[in-house]
């Protein structure tokens, strides 16, 4: 969650603030440190001079005390040594120097010759005529006062100084010296009496730096006296001030740093020097430095603690403002909702949007084995989290122990703070790691005192989720369920709804649609015909003998077979079409789309209603049973006449009535004319299958003859010769043949009946030359063995393939014209011939008539017929004939009925004819006469 920018300014002002304190402070640490130290300096400085001014004074008076014994032993010289007076005035001396050790006078040699003090008696044997200041008094007459290096005297055996001064004899020679002995425990009592500290140091150095007295008294190889003193910072402060001065050292006998004030003694050769140690000196001040410091650190600690807890408190308004942001979007989404998935992935959407979490999920409990938590919507950072995780809400198993499962299992919300310090979540704890999860919640979806799933939230922050923000959620989560059951409750009234308008319009037992529905689509459908222009039917259908089934098996019985009923009328009839029950076992079947013109759409009618007869009358299986039905059809077409529904309805019911009455299994048309036709239709059917079985077939031959009127060969036309109607028009049961597929037998028998004649005919004088032009339907053309057909007629009849010539519609060819010429090239490589049949009528296009591998173009007697009146068909006749002669086919011209009709074919080019001006088709015998004639008239 980011800082807001007023708290940022809070934190940098508090940091500057704390700067400041601690640079104050530091600041006063180091003046009120100067100030001691200063302080230390006075001190020292002052100590140093009183202890100057003592030595000084004391050995201006020692030294008075020697020039006085100087001048009693001269005069003692002078006027002759009294031993006793002597030793009176030392006495007397000696009394006003509690300081001295001893008093003592040497002679000219350094013998003691008097001594008063200390170890006085032990006089005589003692010498210092090796002591380096006895040979400067005895050398220099003007020595004046000497003041000897620290030595252990050899009388007192302690450390002691010498101060002394050299006697003249009356006549100025040397006759000895008066000493003045002070032990340098004089020096250590007297700087024992000044306080300096527990680590304070008071040296006597004489003008070489080396030690005459020091107190405290060092320790160590240092300790003696005479040693010499070779500190820098000492050199640099005598170079800089020789007389006085002060500096800050650190000793290096006891490593203690020290401020210190020395001051050149007057009357004695050396310095005195006062040290403070800084540890003495800044005892208190160190004590004032932690104090403060503690006290800085306190107050920038208190300040930063409360820093902290107004950031805390900062984010904890930031994350309830969000919260209610999310409560109150979410309630939005809630009216909103379309569906309970939208919901769920909206609301899941507005806490990672609004909210500002990481990720949030809505996973429903299934009572499975395994008690799945199966996530139904998500939102946020995901990245295969919920797709790899296996959630559940079983506290026996392992995955069942995570906080979504838990919220499912105890019903309460669970709170995960810190995902990598909860043991607990340890399972879960590498993948929330990997997508930045630190803290998560998991609320449970209570419905109806049940918990049906949880909303998990996610946050990448640990203790992410603040007490009023966790109440917030919940009332989230609880308006979440509340919206689910709203849209549950809706979505189960919609669905009773939807229901109930299905029942209302549709058939329970089979889910056909209703009476009202077929009457609401009929309504509709009668009254789009006259826009859509297409034909229509209805159809009655009704079970014949169900109530037998019924009552004998029962109604369980009857039920299943109307179900099965209803299942294959279903695929009798296309997708568009409605497939209805009106109870009971009536079904009716509306079939649009039907052709405009009525006796073709009562042929469809027809087929669709022979389909429903055939699907209902095969076996059912019933209840164990096996069940031989079938059923009647009524079937009324749509009028021109507007009829109405109610009439429509009738039609068919008296349809129904009469197919019923024609014995059961059976359909009738209601229209009474149409009835006819397709009954009579359907009986030319059936008596033409007979006929072809029954050889009621036969041939007949139109002569083809050239230009001088002789026959070239015929073309076999089929007769049927009807048992009862005689012989029977091609007109009427060729397009019959054509629509049944009965062309096929048909033709096949055409074919081989042709062939037969030509091998009859090559053995009769005078017709072995004659060629045989059979007919191919379409149908017939396109079979995809037709090749293998002829070759096999051809085969079986042995006739000359060269003898044959089939003649093929313009129309048929316009498709798959590959497939066309691969099998006219077959043929025409066995010898058959090929004559285009109706040339002119069709679409044929230049270039791929050029491919096909005919032999003829027959000019269709439609343009002969009116040759002579007809510029147009004049003109197709002449080019036709040019066309061919262009292609090298030759060209016969059928329909020829007069002379004049012939004369301008021929005068155009065209000398092959067929037609009633030659001759009818013709019977066999009757052709072969006609052939016979037309040589012999030809002969003669
Ligand atoms: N697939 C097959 N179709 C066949 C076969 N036999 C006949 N047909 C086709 O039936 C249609 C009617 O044939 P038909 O009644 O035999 O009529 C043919 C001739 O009789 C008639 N014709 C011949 N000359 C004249 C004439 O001068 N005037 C006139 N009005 N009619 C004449 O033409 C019919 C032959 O036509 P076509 O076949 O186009 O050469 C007819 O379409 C036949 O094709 C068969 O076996 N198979």
């Amino acid at each position: 969650m980011a800082r807001p920018p007023y708290l940022t300014h809070r934190i940098v002002v508090f940091v500057l603030v704390d700067l400041l304190i601690a640079f104050i402070v530091i600041a006063a640490l180091f003046q009120s440190r100067q100030q001691a130290h200063d302080r230390a300096a006075t001190l020292v400085d002052g100590l140093a001079q009183v202890l100057e001014q003592t030595i000084s004074a004391m050995v201006y008076r020692i030294d008075i005390t020697l020039l006085d014994t100087v001048e009693e032993m001269e005069s003692e010289l002078a006027k002759g040594i009294d031993e006793t007076s002597i030793n009176v005035f030392l006495h007397r001396q000696i009394k006003h120097h509690p300081e001295l050790d001893a008093l003592r006078i040497v002679d000219e040699t350094g013998h003691l010759r008097y001594g008063i003090g200390e170890a006085a008696g032990n006089t005589t044997s003692s010498s210092v005529a090796d002591r380096d200041y006895f040979i400067r008094a005895r050398d220099d007459p003007d020595s004046g006062l000497f003041v000897s290096k620290p030595v252990i005297g050899r009388i007192s055996g302690k450390w002691s100084i010498a101060l002394g001064r050299r006697i003249n004899r009356p006549d100025g020679s040397f006759g000895g010296a008066v000493l003045a002995l002070i032990t340098l425990e004089q020096f250590q009592k007297l700087f024992r009496a000044i306080d300096i500290g527990p680590k304070g140091v008071v040296t006597l150095l004489d003008l070489d730096m080396e030690i005459v007295a020091r107190h405290p008294e060092a320790k160590g190889r240092y300790s003696s006296t005479g040693t010499r003193i070779t500190q820098e910072a000492l050199t640099r402060a005598l170079q800089k001030a020789p007389e006085t001065g002060a500096y800050d050292v650190t000793s290096w006998l006891d490593k203690t740093a020290r401020v210190m004030s020395y001051r050149k003694v007057d009357n004695y050769p050396g310095y005195i020097f006062v040290g403070i140690a800084n540890d003495d000196f800044l005892g208190d001040w160190h004590k004032q430095s932690v104090m403060t410091i503690i006290l800085m650190v306190l107050v920038v600690t208190i300040t930063g603690i409360g820093i902290k807890k107004s950031e805390r408190a900062e984010k904890e308004r930031q994350r309830l403002t969000r919260a209610l942001r999310l409560l109150s979007e979410g309630n939005l989404s809630l009216a909103r909702a379309a569906d309970e998935p939208a919901l769920l992935s909206d609301i899941c959407r507005l806490v990672v949007e609004v909210g500002g979490y990481l990720m949030a999920w809505v996973g429903f409990a299934e009572n499975d084995e395994e008690k799945t938590v199966r996530p139904v919507a998500q939102s946020g950072y995901e990245d295969g989290y919920l797709e790899n995780t296996r959630i559940s809400w079983s506290s026996e198993l392992a995955i069942g122990r995570g906080p979504t499962g838990k919220a499912i299992d105890t019903g309460k919300c669970q709170v995960n703070q810190n995902i990598l310090t909860n043991p607990t979540l340890a399972p879960w704890r590498e993948a929330a790691i990997k997508r930045g999860y630190t803290a998560s919640i998991a609320l449970p979806l209570v419905s109806h005192a049940q918990t049906i799933g949880a909303l998990t939230i996610y946050a990448a922050e640990s203790d992410a989720f603040g007490t009023e923000e966790i109440a917030l959620l919940e009332e989230l989560a609880r308006n979440l369920v509340f919206g689910m059951e709203t849209l549950r409750t809706r979505s189960q009234i919609k669905t009773a709804q939807t229901e109930i308008e299905y029942l209302a319009y549709h058939d329970p037992l089979t889910d056909l649609p209703n009476r009202r529905l077929l009457l609401d689509r009929l309504h509709r459908t009668l009254a789009s015909r006259e826009r859509t222009k297409c034909g229509g039917a209805l159809m009655l259908i009704d079970l014949d003998n169900f109530k037998t089934l019924n009552d004998t098996f029962g109604h369980e019985t009857g039920d299943q077979l109307l179900r099965q009923v209803a299942e294959r009328l279903s695929n009798c009839v296309r997708k568009g079409d409605t497939v209805a029950r009106l109870g009971g076992d009536e079904f009716v079947v509306m079939v649009e789309n039907l052709s405009e013109n009525p006796e073709e759409a009562a042929a469809q009618i027809k087929t669709i209603g022979e389909k429903i007869l055939a699907a209902l009358s095969s076996r059912y299986s019933v209840s164990e049973h096996e069940h031989h039905g079938t059923a009647s059809v009524g079937a009324a077409l749509f009028g021109d006449h507007q009829e109405s529904v109610e009439e429509l309805l009738k039609q068919v019911d008296i349809a129904l009535y009469q197919a019923k009455a024609a014995g059961r299994n059976t359909l009738r048309f209601f229209d009474p004319e149409l009835q006819a036709a397709v009954q009579a239709r359907a009986a030319m059917e059936a008596t033409l299958r007979q006929g072809i079985r029954d050889n009621q077939l036969l041939l007949y031959y139109q002569p083809q003859v050239d230009g001088a009127g002789q026959s070239v060969g015929a073309e076999a036309l089929v007769r049927w010769h009807h048992p009862d109607r005689g012989m029977v028009s091609p007109h009427e049961f060729i397009p019959l043949a054509e629509e049944t597929g009965l062309i096929l037998p048909l033709g096949e028998w055409v074919l081989e009946t042709a062939c037969s004649q030509i091998v009859a005919w090559s053995h009769q004088p005078g017709m072995a030359h004659l060629s045989l032009a059979v007919n191919v339907s379409a149908r017939q053309f396109r079979q995809t063995d037709f090749v293998e057909k002829v070759q096999g007629v051809l085969k079986r009849t042995g006739a000359n393939p060269q003898r044959l010539k089939l003649e093929l519609t313009e129309s048929m060819l316009v498709d798959n014209v590959e497939d066309i010429i691969e099998k006219m090239s077959a043929l025409k490589r066995a010898g058959v011939s090929f004559s285009l049949d109706d040339f002119g009528t069709g679409y044929s296009s230049l270039s791929y008539l050029k491919r096909l591998p005919l032999d003829q173009l027959k000019i269709d007697q439609s343009f002969v017929r009116d040759v002579l009146t007809d510029p147009n068909d004049a003109a197709i006749a002449r080019t036709i004939v040019a066309l061919a002669q262009s292609l090298g086919l030759s060209v016969m011209a059928e329909g020829v009925e007069t002379e004049a009709q012939r004369a301008f074919l021929s005068s155009h080019g065209c000398h092959h004819y067929q037609g009633y001006y030659f001759s009818r088709p013709l019977p066999v015998e009757s052709f072969e006469l006609f052939a016979h004639r037309s040589v012999e008239e030809t002969i003669h």
